[in-house]
């Protein structure tokens, strides 16, 4: 993965449109589909048992968001999840909130035991609280933010991606991207952009379109994301702005500023 192919695959999010199927928390059902829309994708929202099978035939991807669990919703994702590997198509898992309930950390895990193409997606507190004893670091956790930084979470990371065969996106100031082979580090964003509920939502839903295309590490959503939202944030002058202008960032973006902007470290 490089910068060209990030672009790339921009491009082919934005030439294929891919439809993303999302169950996800009542907070932000609104910005990810709009996230999804501005980037060029197609979102649709869904969680009756009775159409799950047969949207997840078209889908080009599914996205787990667990950020308003219960016990209706769980059973929901986990046939949700059975039909996207059925279908061979791939799963993003948002833990949000991993750490703050035993019922959040366990749901996680086992929709991250069923999936069998994952892409995780979490900030630093929700992937160390994922990993749990697996990784040698203990998760300080508020609710559904971070209180640890990217770097702290690495080990988590690397541990679940080997116990899950997955990758792993560390979302923060600094966005760190884990898979089987690389790690990448990215050094886009805006300390504004945590002021807004539900921006690492629209990272995992992003990271579903471009999985929906090929792109199946998370790079390429992160570094969109990223990008997309320190443009916006030096337009706006505070959190209300910075919603409705990242939506304008995201569909303007285009492959120069992409980037010129883009702060990438290879590994
Ligand atoms: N302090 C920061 N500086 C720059 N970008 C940030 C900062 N905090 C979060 N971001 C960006 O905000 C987006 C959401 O990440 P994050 O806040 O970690 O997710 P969550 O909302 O799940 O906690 C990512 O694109 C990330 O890079
Ligand atoms: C505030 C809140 N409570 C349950 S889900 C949710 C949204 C969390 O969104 P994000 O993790 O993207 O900030
Ligand atoms: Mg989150």
């Amino acid at each position: 993965m490089n910068t060209q192919t990030i672009v790339t695959a921009l491009s082919a999010v934005r030439e294929q449109k891919p439809l993303v199927l999302n169950i996800t928390n009542y907070v932000v059902m609104n910005n990810t589909a709009n996230g999804l829309l501005a980037m060029g994708a197609s979102p649709i929202m869904a969680h009756s048992r009775a159409e799950l099978a047969e949207m997840m035939a078209f889908s080009g991807a599914l996205v787990i968001n667990i950020g308003t669990l219960d016990s209706v919703w769980i059973e929901r994702m986990m046939f949700a999840v059975e039909q996207a590997n059925q279908h061979g198509k791939p799963v993003v898992l948002d833990p949000v909130g991993c750490g703050a309930s035993s019922l959040r950390t366990e749901t996680s895990r086992r929709i991250a035991e069923a999936a069998e193409q994952l892409i995780i997606r979490g900030n630093a507190s929700e992937i160390i609280a994922l990993a749990g004893t697996g990784a040698n670091a203990e998760a300080n956790s508020k609710g559904v933010d971070a209180l640890d930084a990217s770097e702290a979470a690495v080990e988590a990371a690397r541990y679940l991606v080997r116990y899950y065969r997955c990758s792993v996106v560390i979302s923060g100031k600094i966005d760190i991207i884990v898979t089987d082979n690389s790690e990448f580090r990215l050094h886009n964003g805006h300390s504004m952009m945590p002021f807004v509920t539900g921006m690492g939502c629209t990272l995992s839903a992003l990271t579903g379109a471009f999985a929906a295309v090929g792109e199946t590490t998370g790079l390429a959503a992160a570094a969109v994301l990223g990008v997309a939202g320190e443009i916006a944030a030096e337009q706006s002058q505070g959190p209300g702005s910075l919603q409705l202008n990242l939506l304008d960032a995201l569909y303007r973006l285009d492959a120069e500023t992409l980037m010129q902007r883009l702060r990438m470290e290879q590994p």
